[in-house]
């Protein structure tokens, strides 16, 4: 099958016509509509299209910073690749979990990017890829190298509860780039340092015992980074408080996703106290946000056995 890199404009235009969008393009919700119609024709349009149920439920809040959107089209792309035949599915028997080849991850991630293109409009594809990939990526340009081996690093994940369009906030920095150039262009590299940078650190801290060093430059990466995505336009009050807030704790903090509210991160050291993190986060729900302990680099799509879901998700699922 040909790895799609583009929309079929027609397709979408009949079937933004036949699911009757009419407020352009801001209307996720029946852009997550629009992309499953998509993919599915697009799998199956050539012979009788089958009829199917497909349950979504997610614990991700949506339009918060966190990829919801991706996950959402990467879930879609290998259930229809599945149900297609164009894929095998991996789970054998006695199985809970499987993965796909790397093969049949390309074709996956190909797919949730068509979705993911009719749900942002005009995303890098680097969230797909984390979603169909897991772990840390390396993403270029379009090119993505898993890393082989990374630290595990514990953060503060909160929400700031503001809500944001990622769309906007991308044609945002998108319009800053085009109106200032020769501004931009220098924050952008510096960006691309400061990745290659982290990549650096991160990989050392795999091969050589970890150090307090290694955490004083992520600290101080998460700083820089943040100020260049507060230059960007994609910074909010709401985040401005949370780096204060963990600041004041001695722990360094940076918005996640589009920005412009939505969730940010916390890097919790090795060394960092239960009470510090505890009274971090209470300090962080006194200012209205959610906030949970959790750590980076999960893995990536997997078809689960229905042995392996929880009852309370699974009774969800069958309600439909
Ligand atoms: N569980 C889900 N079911 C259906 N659509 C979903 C689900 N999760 C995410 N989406 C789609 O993704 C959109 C949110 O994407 P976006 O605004 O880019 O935020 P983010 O990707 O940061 O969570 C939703 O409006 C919807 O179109
Ligand atoms: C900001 C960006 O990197 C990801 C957006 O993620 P989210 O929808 O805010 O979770 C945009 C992109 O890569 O296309």
């Amino acid at each position: 099958m040909e790895e799609v890199k583009r929309l079929d404009a027609e397709l979408v235009r009949r079937l933004r016509e036949f699911i009757g969008v009419t407020n352009g393009n801001l209307d996720t919700c029946n852009m997550a509509t629009l992309s499953f119609l998509y993919i599915y024709l697009s799998l199956f349009g050539s012979s009788e299209l089958p009829s199917l149920t497909v349950s979504v439920w997610s614990e991700l809040p949506t339009a918060a910073g966190l990829g919801s959107s991706a996950a959402y089209s990467v879930c879609l792309a290998a259930a229809l690749l599945c149900a297609s035949g164009a894929i095998p599915a991996p789970l054998k028997e006695g199985d809970h979990t499987a993965r796909w080849c790397q093969q049949d991850l390309e074709r996956i991630n190909s797919w949730a990017f068509q979705g993911e293109m009719i749900i942002h409009g005009n995303p890098s594809g680097v969230d797909n890829a984390v979603g169909t990939w897991g772990g840390m990526l390396r993403f270029l340009a379009g090119k993505i190298i898993p890393l082989s081996r990374v630290p595990l690093l514990r953060i503060l994940l909160t929400n700031t509860k503001v809500p944001r369009s990622t769309k906007v906030l991308v044609a945002r920095v998108k319009d800053k780039i085009n109106k200032f150039p020769t501004v931009m262009t220098p924050v952008l590299d510096s960006v691309d340092a400061l990745s290659c940078t982290c990549e650096k650190v991160l990989s050392e801290m795999t091969c050589e015992p970890i150090t307090g060093e290694h955490y004083n430059i992520l600290e101080e990466l998460i700083d820089i980074n943040q100020h260049h995505l507060n230059v960007m336009g994609v910074g909010h009050p709401s985040l401005d408080t949370l780096c204060r807030v963990t600041l004041a704790k001695g722990l360094h903090s940076k918005l996640t996703g589009a920005g412009g509210g939505g969730c940010g991160i916390t890097l919790l050291r090795p060394e960092t106290d239960s009470s510090v993190v505890q009274t971090t986060v209470q300090d962080l729900k006194d200012c209205g946000f959610d906030c949970w302990e959790t750590s980076i680099g999960g893995l990536g799509v997997q078809q689960h056995s229905p042995l392996s879901v929880k009852e309370e998700v699974l009774d969800i699922l069958n309600s439909y």
